[in-house]
């Protein structure tokens, strides 16, 4: 899961900053440094300035509040940081008392050091694509419940579609990690779509604890401050002890996460696929950890984790592609041809496989991830001390502690490498016109060891956060015309409270049915 808020406060205000969008306050050459600075570079001093720019630097220092961080801004660096030097760049800048916040304290994304290789090891089988592929039925069963909610309440008027997103992504967490109905389209009350809102609200109380728990972390430690409320908890806890009672005396077995975690506390780790084993064969090693100690508490964290990482993440994104579809309806209609082509090869099926086929959806969900990627920043923790860069350029002595600031959004809006950055053009990410040079200036989901695990590709690219945004497209733009309402702030501003980027005032969509002789 992103740091949000780190980019928030330190990169929203548009500025004359870097190729005239985000960072406002680093700068490698400030005349008068203040008395923080303690990069060394070939025994040069580097300034940690408050106003300036970066244009040109690979790397530079800014404040977190009163604290000096670096930011990286050049590929190669960046690969070092991501990949090639992870080693000395392994925690994400995050602290969560296990003992205070059980669950998110095992979320991968806020463990370090061996505790997180050793999570990260035990849960990424569970992701290959031989095991998830079964699990794209679940979300095209509630693609069915969204189409049915919107030929419903369309012909009343618009539709807020960031909360139609929730919907979407809290039933698709529902079933395919709890093994349960989330029933979002249907029940004004219900209870997951809840528990999301309570996490993810932006106002009041919620947004004070998330700052800081993002830039105060001791302070969130003294106050003991927990991600997930001891109330969201207990709901988690009931749902799950409910389904693992119901599964053990049924024995009923369902094509989802939970199963594969039950799997794993049954059998130690979880066994590799046919598809698994000719991945190892083609090096694209799957990590099996040894799973000691698994246990319950385990399951409950990692299903908790399904919902953490991929509920808001998922929703802010299709809520920004249906958006920038109804903005661009030229865009929307060479989509819908190429939907409808491939779903009249396959008699209107929407499966695994047609979607696969979809190349240009994926074009347009990747240009959507650039212009509106959910974490704008990503920060990892030096644990070694090391240098960076290479001569002739700056070389930076980086101490063990250094927080290192990878700002996705300035990359992902920087000219240089996306040309006319404003405009939203799916023709960007074409077979001829992606290859490498996008590697690590384009990272929605991250990079490395640590990068997002709904996002990891084994053997053939399956990837659970991508399939649920392009079923729920695929079957949206197929089924309805949609189109800008008036409703909608124009031009959109993005609201700094929220966790994930949302839009003040949110996105009013029209949805007409389009009639298609077999739904989707
Ligand atoms: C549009 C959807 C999503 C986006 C943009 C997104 C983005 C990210 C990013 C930027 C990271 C940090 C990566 C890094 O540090 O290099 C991350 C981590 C993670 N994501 Fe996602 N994510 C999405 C959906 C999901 C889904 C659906 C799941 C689960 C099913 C998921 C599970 C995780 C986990 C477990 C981590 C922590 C990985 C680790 O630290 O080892 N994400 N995600």
């Amino acid at each position: 899961m992103p740091n949000y808020f780190g980019s928030c406060v330190l990169f929203s205000q548009p500025t004359d900053g870097v190729n005239g969008r985000d960072v406002g306050i680093c700068d490698l050459d400030s005349g008068s440094p203040p008395d923080v600075a303690h990069h060394q570079t070939e025994g040069q001093t580097i300034a940690l300035a408050e106003t300036g720019k970066l244009e040109g630097h690979p790397f530079g220092g800014y404040y977190n509040y009163v604290t000096p961080m670096l930011m990286v801004r050049d590929p190669e660096i960046l690969r070092t940081v991501l990949v090639k030097g992870f080693s000395n760049f392994h925690d994400n800048d995050f602290h969560m008392d296990v003992s205070l916040d059980p669950l998110a304290g095992r979320n991968p994304f806020f463990l370090k050091g061996e505790r997180w290789r050793t999570v990260r090891s035990q849960i990424t089988p569970a992701f290959t694509s031989g095991k998830i592929k079964p699990m794209f039925s679940l979300m095209t069963e509630v693609c069915q419940e969204m189409k049915t909610y919107l030929e419903k309440v369309s012909p009343q008027g618009p539709v807020e579609v960031k909360e139609m997103s929730n919907k979407y992504t809290s039933d698709v967490v529902a079933s395919c990690a709890y093994g349960i109905k989330g029933d979002a389209f249907t029940n004004p009350d219900a209870k997951f779509l809840k528990a999301g809102k309570n996490l993810f609200k932006a106002s009041g109380w919620g947004t004070a604890k998330m700052i800081i728990l993002i830039f105060f972390p001791k302070l969130a430690s003294f106050l003991r401050l927990r991600f997930i409320s001891k109330e969201i908890e207990q709901f988690f806890r009931s749902v799950l002890r409910d389904v693992l009672s119901l599964r053990e005396k049924s024995g009923i077995v369902r094509n989802d996460f939970l199963q594969l975690l039950i799997q794993i506390k049954a059998k130690g780790q979880l066994p590799l696929t046919q598809q698994d084993k000719l991945a190892n064969e083609n090096t694209k090693k799957i990590p099996t950890g040894e799973n000691t100690n698994y246990g319950d508490e385990d399951i409950l964290a990692h299903a908790t984790t399904f919902f953490l990482d991929g509920y808001e993440t998922s929703a802010a994104t299709l809520s920004f592609i249906l958006l920038e579809l109804a903005l661009n309806t030229d865009i929307q209609e060479t989509l819908r041809t190429e939907i409808d082509a491939v779903l009249d090869e396959d008699q209107g099926e929407l499966s695994y496989d047609a979607i696969n086929r979809m190349k240009y959806l994926g074009m347009v969900v990747s240009e959507t991830l650039r212009l509106h990627p959910p974490g704008l920043s990503l920060a990892r923790v030096c644990t070694k001390a090391c240098e960076i860069g290479e001569s002739p350029g700056p070389v930076l002595k980086v101490e063990q502690g250094t927080v290192v600031t990878i700002p996705i959004n300035s990359l992902h809006m920087d000219p240089q490498y996306f040309p006319d950055p404003e405009r939203f053009d799916p023709e960007r990410f074409s077979e001829e016109n992606v290859q490498q040079k996008l590697r690590f200036v384009y990272l929605p989901f991250g990079e490395g060891p640590r990068q997002c695990l709904g996002m990891i590709q084994f053997v053939i690219s399956f990837r659970f956060a991508l399939a649920q945004m392009k079923a729920a497209v695929a079957s949206l733009v197929s089924n309805f015309e949609i189109t800008l309402n008036k409703k909608t702030r124009s031009p959109i501003v993005i609201d700094p409270t929220c966790l994930m980027p949302c839009v003040i005032g949110g996105i009013w969509l029209d949805f007409k049915p389009r009639g298609r002789a077999k739904s989707v």
